[in-house]
């Protein structure tokens, strides 16, 4: 089975992962009501990993990135963000959601607010950040992601690439240790997966640890370290991308790639 080839293709050599743990997973286990839909979890992840989660749809890889950053709560085991050992107490759950960005797939940015106003409007109320230091922070991470002259406009006069590049910038404002992105280019156009990749590789270049939950594999290809695959709930089996690719483990493994790089 062939690797599949991206134009994304980089060395990434250089690309440091740290011995230090960002999150620590270990027998995890959610139901939705008698749903069993994560089965025993465990997982570690350090510092500066970029990881991609794939997977069938349903098995259980958007409930688990929203179980780190607390959008879903596990019922059973442990789950410890950036030494923060997730509990139900509200506290716990502030200081945890502001080690961890989120980017989903459909941008989630306010429609009546300007890109302006949608960068500073956490940081202004929720960190009290004094409105100007917050603009400031949001024009820089706007060029970052290379749209500063997009600051003013609403987000139904941009790209959904524009967007999307938006939500990151949002995400970063709030100066996370941790990124996690949930299927972050499946509602873009092809040309615009492009710029949002752009952008990832960029965030993952800079040492950002990274969780991406993806159908398609451009992320896997250009910066992942690991490629992660789930099916029913569990995870059945992990690699670095080359040997994913090339050299599928489990049979349910070699059924996806079949499907999705279609031989
Ligand atoms: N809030 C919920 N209540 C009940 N069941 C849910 C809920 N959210 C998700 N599920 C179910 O849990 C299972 C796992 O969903 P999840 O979204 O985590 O899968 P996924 O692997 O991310 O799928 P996809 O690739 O289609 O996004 C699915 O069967 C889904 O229908």
């Amino acid at each position: 089975m062939s690797e599949p080839s991206y134009d994304h293709q980089v060395d990434r050599s250089h690309m440091q992962v740290s011995d230090e743990i960002a999150i620590q997973i270990s027998q995890m286990n959610k139901w939705y009501g008698q749903f069993h839909v994560l089965r025993d979890i465990n997982l570690t992840v350090h510092r500066g990993e970029r990881i991609v989660i794939a997977g069938p749809s349903g098995s259980g890889k958007s409930t688990m990135i929203r179980c780190i950053n607390r959008l879903e709560e596990h019922q059973s085991g442990k789950i410890i963000v950036d030494g923060i050992e997730l509990t139900s107490d509200l506290k716990n759950i502030d200081k945890v959601r502001s080690e961890v960005g989120m980017v989903f797939q459909h941008f989630n940015l306010f429609p009546h607010l300007t890109i302006l106003e949608n960068l500073t409007l956490a940081p202004i109320w929720v960190r009290k950040v004094p409105k100007r230091e917050a603009e400031e922070t949001a024009m820089y991470y706007l060029e970052k992601v290379k749209i500063p002259e997009q600051a003013q406009k609403y987000p139904g006069q941009l790209s959904g690439g524009q967007q999307q590049r938006v939500a990151i910038a949002r995400s970063l404002c709030m100066k996370p240790k941790i990124m996690l992105f949930d299927e972050p280019t499946s509602a873009l156009d092809p040309e615009m997966i492009k710029e949002v990749l752009d952008t990832m590789i960029q965030l993952a270049e800079e040492g950002m640890t990274m969780l991406c939950v993806a159908h398609e594999m451009g992320f896997a290809q250009a910066v992942a370290n690991r490629v992660i695959f789930m099916a029913d709930g569990q995870i059945v089996e992990q690699n670095n991308p080359h040997d994913f690719f090339r050299n599928p483990q489990s049979e349910r493994t070699k059924q996806f790639l079949s499907q999705i790089l279609g031989h």
